[in-house]
């Protein structure tokens, strides 16, 4: 089974419109592959879906950050998934360790907020990932099990889920799991949904990483037989160029031709321009 490399690049609570404007404009210039190949996602803040879905390229995604936990009303400050699906934005960030830990956001509720953003057609980045604390006394496994489970017990279909493992300790730190860390719990979960959820689930479920990813360490990471993918946050908030690396061209055949089998590797080149530099 083939999964497309995914790319994701999470904002967080950051940018002005102008910005904004620049970062888009450059990812619009970018060289990528063909869509098929690989899938591009930005994620920014809510106040700026609209703008980011109207200036960015067609081949590239637009994400939430997050969503409410079911049909809106009587909830202030909440945006709805009823409300994402009107402006056209095809995917939600769901359950980021962020909100997990500063909102207190448990296992349950984001199961059940992916279960009903899922429900009105939103395409579902579901994180997963185990703090400092909790690698260190061994638990990793269980922890992201136990958060996929509260997943696996509201969805039958995973379709339109993709998984990230972000390990807490990783995110915004410098400090970046190991190819061979990440790729062990990422070998780990496949497994776990091959057990819970079924064969074909397993086989089809992107598996991304998120987690102090950049242009440097991103390439040996996407390498690992079980990454399919980035979840980037400060390297998506400067102005980088995306690149893969073709040895030599593996999404092409001799004919040219686009060969999937070929696994894509990522490489962002980050420019020493930083995002919020103002110019
Ligand atoms: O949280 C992340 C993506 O969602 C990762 O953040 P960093 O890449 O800044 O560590």
């Amino acid at each position: 089974m083939v999964r497309k490399f995914f790319v994701g690049g999470n904002w967080k609570c950051n940018g002005t419109i102008e910005e904004v404007k620049r970062i888009v404009a450059f990812l619009n210039e970018a060289e990528v592959p063909p869509e098929d190949v690989v899938e591009v996602v930005v994620s920014p803040p809510f106040v700026f879906l609209p703008l980011v879905k109207s200036l960015l390229r067609s081949d590239f995604q637009v994400a939430a950050q997050n969503c409410w936990v079911r049909k809106g009303g009587a909830f202030t400050g909440e945006i709805s998934a009823e409300m994402l699906v009107n402006l056209g934005i095809p995917w939600v960030i769901l359950g980021h360790s962020e909100r997990r830990l500063l909102l207190n956001e448990s296992n349950e509720f984001v199961g059940d907020k992916v279960a009903y953003a899922l429900s009105r057609g939103l395409k579902v980045i579901a994180c997963v990932g185990e703090t400092l604390e909790q690698r260190e006394s061994g638990s990793t496994m269980a922890v992201v099990a136990a958060q996929t489970q509260s997943i696996a017990d509201k969805v039958l279909n995973w379709d339109n889920i993709v998984l990230a493992y972000e390990p807490v300790w990783a995110i915004g730190t410098g400090k970046v799991a190991t190819p061979a860390q990440a790729q062990e719990v990422h070998s780990e979960l496949r497994k776990w949904l091959h057990d819970n959820a079924g064969v074909e689930v397993a086989s089809s479920t992107r598996i991304i990483y998120g987690g102090s990813v950049n242009g440097t360490n991103c390439r040996e990471l996407a390498k690992q037989l079980d990454i399919d993918g980035f979840l980037v946050g400060g390297a998506s908030l400067k102005i980088f160029v995306i690149y893969l690396i073709k040895q030599p061209e593996p999404w092409k055949d001799q004919n040219n031709k686009q060969n999937a089998n070929d696994k894509v590797i990522l490489v962002m080149k980050i420019k020493k321009t930083n995002f919020s530099e103002k110019n």
